[in-house]
C-alpha cells in the first residue's frame, strides 16, 4: 500500500490540465451495455474506480480496449448477473441495473455494500425501475429484477428526504431509454454529470429531454447505436486545486487550471470569491486563474443538490477554511455525517468541532505535520490541500481512496511546485 509525504510550505504555480470527470464517466461506460454496437469513451480519468467500471463490463462479457483516456466497448453478448465478488468494491457499480434490464430484461446485481460517509439507501433506484413495471426480489443480498415482458413507460418522482438522487436518476433515464412509451422522471437531479449522461444517450440514438432541469423526459426506442464521446470535465477534481490555488497559490501569479467549464463551478467560484479570492475565467469559460486574496476570510457553505454546493467539495472547503482567519460554519445536508476528515485535521491543529451535520470551523489556525488516515475519496482530498499548508511533512495513509477519482494528484500538485512523494508505507 502506498501512502504520501507532503512537506507544507511550498507555493503553487503553474497550469494544470483538469481530466474528464469521474462521475460522468461512470454512468457514461455503464450505458454502453445499451447497446451491442461499439462505443469509443474519450476523456476517461485513468482512476481506480474507471477501471473498476471497466473490469465490471468486461466481467459481464463485455469487450473493452483501454489506451490511456480513450475507451473502446463491444456489448456484444453480456450476462445479467453481476455477484457481489465484482459489485463489492464500488457503490457506483449499481448503475448498471438500469441498462442491463433495459437490454435483457432482467438483472441480478449485489446490493452494494456500506460507505463511510454515511447512510446510502437504494430505495430510489429499485423505486424507479418498479415503476417502469420491473419485479424487484432480494435474496441473500441480491437483487433480482425481472421485466418479462421488458419495460414501460410511467411517472415517477424520485424526491428521497435528502433531495434528489444522482445515480437513481441516471438508472431510471438508462432503464427508460428502451421502454415501450413515454416516461416522465419528476424530482430529477439536475448535476452536470446527468446531463452528460443524458447527452451521451442521445447521441446513441435516445430520445430525453429535459436532463438539467427536475422534470427528465424519455420517449423510449427500439433500439440505441455506437457512439464516439468525450466526458465532460471534472468540476470536483477542478474545485480541488481552486482550493489548493487559494490556500498555498502565488499570491501575484495564483494557478491556472485548463479544461475546466465554468457554469459548472459556479458554486466552488462563488465561494471562492466570497472568502476574498480571486478566480478569473477566459471568454470562452474553459479555463480559470485562480490567486489568494491578501485578506481571506471565513464563509458559510450549507451544501444542497446542484446548482446548490456539492457535497463532494465540502471537505476540501473545511480544510481552506480551518486555515482561513474567522469562524465558518459548514453544514453538508446530503451526506451528514460526510466529516471524517475533521477529526484528522484536528490532529494537524485545526480547530474544528463537528455536530449534527454542521461543523463550526474557527479558522486562522496554524497547521503542523502529523501522520493522517484518509477515510474516503474527498476527505483524502482534503488531508492533501492541509499538508500543503502545514509546517513539517504529513504522511498520509490508505491511499487507496484518493486514487479512487484523482488522477495523478500527486504528480499534478509537484508540476505546480509541491514537495509531494508517494511511497510504499
Ligand atoms: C458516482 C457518483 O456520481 N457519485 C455521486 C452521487 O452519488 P449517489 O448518486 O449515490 O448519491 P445520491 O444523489 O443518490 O444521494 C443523495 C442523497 O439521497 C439519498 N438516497 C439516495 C438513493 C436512494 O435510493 N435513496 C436515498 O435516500 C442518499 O443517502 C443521499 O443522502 O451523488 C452524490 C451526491 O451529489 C455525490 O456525493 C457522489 O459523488
Ligand atoms: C462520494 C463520491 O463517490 P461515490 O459516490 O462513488 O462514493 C465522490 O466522488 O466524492
Amino acid at each position: 500500500m502506498d501512502k504520501l509525504l507532503v512537506r507544507g510550505g511550498n507555493t503553487l504555480q503553474g497550469t494544470v490540465h483538469i481530466s474528464g470527470s469521474k462521475n460522468a464517466s461512470l454512468p457514461i461506460l455503464a450505458a454502453t451495455l445499451l447497446t451491442g454496437e461499439t462505443c469509443i469513451i474519450r476523456r476517461v480519468p485513468d482512476v481506480s474506480d474507471t477501471n473498476y467500471m471497466i473490469q465490471i463490463l468486461t466481467a459481464l462479457g463485455a469487450e473493452v480496449e483501454r489506451s490511456s483516456g480513450t475507451v473502446r466497448i463491444t456489448a456484444g453478448t453480456i450476462s445479467h448477473d453481476a455477484p457481489y465478488d465484482i459489485v463489492r468494491k464500488m457503490r457506483a457499480s449499481i448503475c448498471i441495473m438500469g441498462p442491463l434490464v433495459a437490454r435483457l430484461h432482467k438483472a441480478s446485481v449485489s446490493l452494494p455494500g456500506g460507505c463511510v460517509i454515511g447512510d446510502r439507501p437504494v430505495d430510489l433506484h429499485l423505486k424507479g425501475l418498479e415503476a417502469l413495471g420491473a419485479n424487484i426480489d432480494m435474496e441473500g443480498g441480491n437483487m433480482h429484477i425481472v421485466a418479462e415482458n421488458g419495460l414501460h413507460g410511467d411517472e415517477c418522482d424520485l424526491r428521497g428526504k435528502h433531495g434528489p438522487t444522482v445515480l437513481g436518476t441516471d438508472n431510471m433515464m438508462m432503464a427508460a431509454v428502451l421502454a415501450k412509451g413515454k416516461t416522465v422522471i419528476e424530482s430529477a437531479a439536475c448535476e452536470p454529470e446527468v446531463v452528460d449522461l443524458a447527452n451521451f444517450l442521445n447521441q446513441m440514438g435516445a430520445k430525453i429531454t429535459g436532463a438539467g432541469t427536475r422534470r427528465i423526459e424519455i420517449e423510449g426506442v427500439e433500439k440505441l447505436h455506437g457512439v464516439d464521446y468525450t466526458v465532460i470535465p471534472d468540476r470536483i477534481e477542478a474545485g480541488t486545486f481552486m482550493c489548493a490555488a487559494a490556500m498555498a497559490g502565488c499570491p501575484e501569479k495564483g494557478v491556472t487550471l485548463n479544461r475546466v467549464c465554468q457554469e459548472d463551478l459556479k458554486p466552488s467560484t462563488e465561494k471562492l470569491i466570497e472568502a476574498g479570492h480571486r478566480v478569473e475565467f477566459n471568454e470562452q469559460g474553459t479555463s480559470c486563474t485562480v490567486t489568494p486574496g491578501a485578506a481571506p476570510k471565513g464563509v458559510n457553505i450549507v451544501t444542497a443538490p446542484f446548482p446548490g454546493f456539492p457535497t463532494d467539495m465540502q471537505a476540501q472547503f473545511t480544510s481552506l477554511l480551518a486555515v482561513t482567519d474567522g469562524i465558518s460554519v459548514v453544514e453538508d445536508t446530503i451526506f451528514p455525517q460526510r466529516f471524517m476528515h475533521c477529526a484528522e485535521m484536528s490532529r494537524m491543529g485545526a480547530d474544528i468541532k463537528v455536530d449534527n451535520g454542521t461543523a463550526v470551523i474557527q479558522g486562522g489556525k496554524k497547521l503542523s505535520a502529523a501522520p493522517v488516515m484518509a477515510s474516503d475519496l474527498r476527505a483524502s482530498a482534503a488531508l492533501v490541500l492541509s499538508g500543503l499548508c502545514a509546517e513539517g511533512t504529513t504522511e498520509i495513509h490508505r491511499l487507496y481512496h484518493i486514487d479512487r477519482g484523482y488522477e495523478n494528484i500527486d504528480d499534478k500538485l509537484v508540476m505546480l511546485g509541491a514537495d509531494i512523494e508517494r511511497v510504499k508505507e
